[in-house]
């Protein structure tokens, strides 16, 4: 049985609708006429027990919806979502036994309560075995570093060190499936890689299912395996991250750092093409003696290539970079690629 299931999933929202005039605000209240707006518009995926999958899109999609659905915060329009077996709207108890979930933008920690202590309520909320929750806690509090705030009031804890209490709190109960959304947003470089790499160890040694939305490339990069990407509502793209990466991006970069950037150039290297060194989205070291050579693998191989540009160019270094994923990506909420 697959972890999570949607089928034809769909979630309009309605409201009155803003009507022309003056104060259209005071005469929508009056107004029988609605608009609606379809957030989710025919969903289908299945995510198998133990995968973690990067759920993509770009503002407005459509994701905190499907997540809102699967979660049971939100009742389907029409069609089926299934979490665990269960229909989350109308189970919502049972299935908040069977999920963790953090929101990035909102906390489900009490403010005024020390980390400490709203786990202890969870706790309670969850009717937790005493020993394994003492047990779960220590090692959480180990795993990312929480003993120094453990007794800090929520509401004066850092944004990263809040996330890692959200994170602990949604997963007290030992769930099998967890839903991320915006985990990671607003953290700096340290307290998102220790928050990514402690996803990451929860899915490999615990198995738990994992669906993460995020608009940070990196950590997609850094976690997913699989990508579901949507835009209005609808599936744009369900796979594999590489294989969306070869399919609409099979190129690479042989950056080149010369010895001398005056030295003469044939810039008609057969089977790769000169661009400019914004392309690899790196900075480079030393952009005045670099060189950005784009390539398809499948016309010349890495090795010839590099054998070839060393007759042509003095190279003092030289490096293979991938196509940006975020370029990716933009492309495919662009409609560029289909
Ligand atoms: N409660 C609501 N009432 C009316 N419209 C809503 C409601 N919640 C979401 N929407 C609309 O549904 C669409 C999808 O919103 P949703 O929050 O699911 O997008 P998202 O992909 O999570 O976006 P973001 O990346 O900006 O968080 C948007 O047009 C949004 O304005």
């Amino acid at each position: 049985m697959p972890a999570i299931q949607a089928a034809d999933l769909v979630k309009e929202f309605s409201r009155p609708a803003v009507l022309p005039g003056r104060l259209p605000r005071l005469r929508a209240l009056f107004s029988t006429k609605r608009e609606t707006t379809r957030a989710v518009n025919g969903v289908n995926f299945e995510i198998e027990p133990g995968e973690l999958v990067g759920y993509l899109g770009p503002n407005g999609a459509g994701k905190s919806t499907t997540i809102k659905m699967l979660t049971g915060i939100l009742t389907p329009t029409s069609g089926v979502c299934r979490v665990a077996g269960l229909e989350p709207s109308l189970d919502r108890a049972r299935n908040a036994r069977n999920i963790g979930v953090v929101f990035g933008q909102r906390t489900q920690l009490w403010y005024d309560l020390p980390l400490r202590d709203s786990f202890e309520v969870l706790a309670d909320l969850y009717d937790l075995d005493r020993s394994a929750y003492l047990r779960r806690v220590g090692l959480f509090t180990e795993l990312l570093d929480l003993e120094d705030f453990l007794d800090t009031p929520v509401r004066s804890l850092s944004l990263g060190q809040r996330m890692r209490g959200d994170l602990v709190a949604a997963m007290l109960h030992e769930p099998s499936i967890l839903f991320l959304d915006e985990p990671t947003v607003g953290l700096d470089v340290v307290a998102k890689a220790r928050l990514t790499e402690f996803i990451a160890e929860t899915n490999r040694t615990d198995g738990t299912t994992v669906v993460l939305t995020t608009h940070d490339m990196d950590d997609v990069e850094r976690l997913c395996q699989r990508i579901i990407v949507i835009d209005s509502g609808t599936v744009l793209y369900d796979g594999d991250l590489s294989r969306l990466k070869e399919r609409f991006m099979p190129h690479r970069f042989l950056v080149l750092t010369l010895a001398d950037r005056s030295i003469r150039r044939v810039t008609d290297m057969p089977y790769a093409t000169e661009v400019e060194t914004s392309a690899v989205g790196a900075v480079l070291p030393y952009p005045d003696r670099s060189v950005v050579l784009r390539f398809d693998p499948r016309e010349i191989t890495t090795p010839e290539l590099i054998a070839r540009a060393s007759q042509v160019y003095q190279v003092d270094e030289l490096s293979i970079v991938d196509p940006r994923l975020t370029d990716v990506i933009a492309q495919l909420y662009d409609g560029l690629l289909t």
